[in-house]
């Protein structure tokens, strides 16, 4: 596949920063109005930061969680690995509990028992580090990767739709479905990209249009409560977003939105494609039924950038995160390829088992 994309131009966002003593993320909460990082020194730090969506977006989370762990191994006196195993171990559970719907996150943290496991005596946190970085490395990889193979299944001239934020701020860099679009829009074959705001947390309109203009992409903000009428205008031929979680057979969790939209897309024969790196697929939950669904502070529905909207006294429910069905879901791109109307024999075929890191 001819790689003719320019990734230093996409270079420019980064959401976590390692400094060798501190953890430095782009605080999402102050987009796009302020670009201010937060440094963490301890992985309760860290985990808060998670917690709050300092830090937000499946593959990002994962990898702040690594670094969480470093930070945790420089809190501890240990001159063995296994003794820094069970001393660490208090710490991970707590940044695992951080977020519950993202897989990323406990695949993550597996990743950092399981290089800990592989170190006999010392040298462990150095290999604590080398792990955390590897992980952010793969994840910018996986993403360039995915970012040309599913703009190859986008006709020139198309028009996309997406929801939530992919981008850079929710990766290592480039994005999973923003990396779909950005690759896609540099090969001259998406015109017009349309994103939704993503109420309650306003994902899409402040933080996938702000990256967008960053690299001069222009970009249409809509209501989400549009995305049908879009789509029977004729505006759109794809929608393309990430996933938090894939499971066995195909059902993908993704920011609550992403399965409203996937039902408008069949209706309106537009195409819908989920963009993840293979640490989002868990082989391990045979469906979407058995995802943990995220439910958050219902005063985010309650009010806009602080202003409350909401007479006093409403209930209001706030799951954060919906459950598209295989079947509605026309392509799945990871880094290994891509995978036409999903089942639950292509994911096996794809992934196989994929036991834990
Ligand atoms: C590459 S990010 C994929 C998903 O994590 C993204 O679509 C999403 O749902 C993020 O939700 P968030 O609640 O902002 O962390």
């Amino acid at each position: 596949m001819a790689d003719d994309i320019d990734y230093a131009r996409y270079d420019h966002v980064r959401p976590i920063r390692w400094t060798g003593t501190a953890l430095e993320l782009l605080d999402q909460r102050k987009l796009p109005f302020a670009v201010d990082y937060l440094s963490c020194t301890g992985s309760d730090e860290v985990a808060a930061a998670i917690h709050s969506l300092a830090v937000r977006g499946a593959p990002a989370i994962g990898i702040a969680a690594a670094w969480g762990v470093v930070l945790a191994a420089n809190a501890i006196e240990s001159a063995g690995a296994a003794e820094a195993a069970t001393a660490l171990e208090p710490a991970l559970q707590r940044l695992n509990a951080a977020r519950p719907t993202a897989v990323n996150l406990s695949w993550a943290l597996a990743r950092m028992r399981a290089a800990l496991a592989r170190v006999e005596g010392e040298g462990w946190r150095e290999a604590l580090e080398r792990e955390a970085r590897a992980i952010a490395s793969e994840d910018l990889a996986a993403n360039r990767r995915m970012g040309a193979l599913g703009a190859s299944l986008i006709e020139p001239g198309s028009g996309v739709l997406t929801h939530c934020n992919t981008g850079s701020l929710a990766t290592a860099g480039f994005g999973t479905a923003l990396g779909v679009i950005r690759a896609g829009v540099a090969q001259r074959r998406i015109d017009a990209v349309f994103a939704g705001e993503t109420r309650p947390w306003l994902q899409g309109a402040r933080l996938t249009v702000w990256e967008l203009q960053q690299d001069g992409i222009d970009a249409t903000l809509i209501a989400d409560s549009a995305a049908a009428h879009l789509m029977k205008s004729g505006q759109v031929q794809w929608v393309v977003v990430g996933a938090d979680r894939i499971c066995a057979n195909g059902d993908v969790a993704n920011k609550i939105g992403t399965y409203q939209l996937a039902i408008a897309a069949r209706h309106h024969g537009v195409k819908f494609m989920v963009v993840a790196p293979s640490s989002t697929v868990d082989m391990a939950t045979a469906s979407g039924d058995l995802i943990e669904i995220e439910e958050r502070d219902p005063a985010e529905l309650h009010a806009v950038g602080g202003s409350r909207t909401v007479s006093e006294g409403v209930a209001a429910w706030n799951p954060v995160f919906d459950v598209t069905p295989h079947a509605l879901i026309d392509a799945i791109v990871t880094e290994q390829g891509t995978i036409e109307h999903p089942d639950a024999a292509s994911m096996q075929a794809a992934f196989g088992t994929r036991a834990a890191p």
